[in-house]
């Protein structure tokens, strides 16, 4: 491991403590490493409509891309449990976007951790290439002047 993944977990642990999480009491954190070196944090954010609570990682992987970030390396979770806190299957959809690669460090209270990549944890996931055909209608319909490239990956 070419960064530290302990540095990490202590960052998803320290985001940790500002989870909102009233109703679930349930308390998440989250931290992305970007290839770069840079780290942002996440909580989960409940809501008192319940269904518009948002994960850890999306928090956190959000913040990075509004941030400008979009290329990244790693995640960590931790919900200060015995368990090793493993992501949802949204946040998997989310996180595979952005890398398919990503190490996933899924801790538990003790620091320890699992590890597996984006792509493990959702295989054969949704992506862009699977919208291909449906835009090549729409640059059809465009007269070819949409100007996108559905060929290109969006972030590479
Ligand atoms: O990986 C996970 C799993 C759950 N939660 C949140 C959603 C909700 O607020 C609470 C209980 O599911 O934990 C996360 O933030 N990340």
């Amino acid at each position: 491991m070419d960064f530290p993944v302990e540095k990490l977990i202590n960052a998803a642990s320290a985001a940790r403590e500002r989870a909102y999480a009233p109703y679930s009491l349930f308390k998440v954190g989250a931290a992305i490493l970007t290839v770069e070196g840079r780290y942002y944090t996440g909580c989960n954010i409940e809501n008192a409509s319940y269904g518009l609570s948002c994960c850890a990682e999306r928090v956190a992987l959000f913040k990075a891309v509004s941030n400008g970030e979009r290329h990244f390396e790693a995640i960590a979770i931790t919900a200060g449990t015995d368990q090793f806190c493993a992501p949802c299957g949204a946040c998997r959809q989310v996180l595979t976007e952005f890398n398919p690669a990503m190490k996933v460090f899924m801790a538990n209270s003790k620091g320890e951790f699992r590890m597996q990549t984006a792509a493990e944890l959702l295989p054969a996931a949704f992506a862009l290439m699977n919208l291909a055909a449906e835009c090549a209608g729409h640059e059809q319909a465009a007269g070819g002047k949409t100007g996108v490239n559905i060929f290109e990956p969006v972030i590479r």
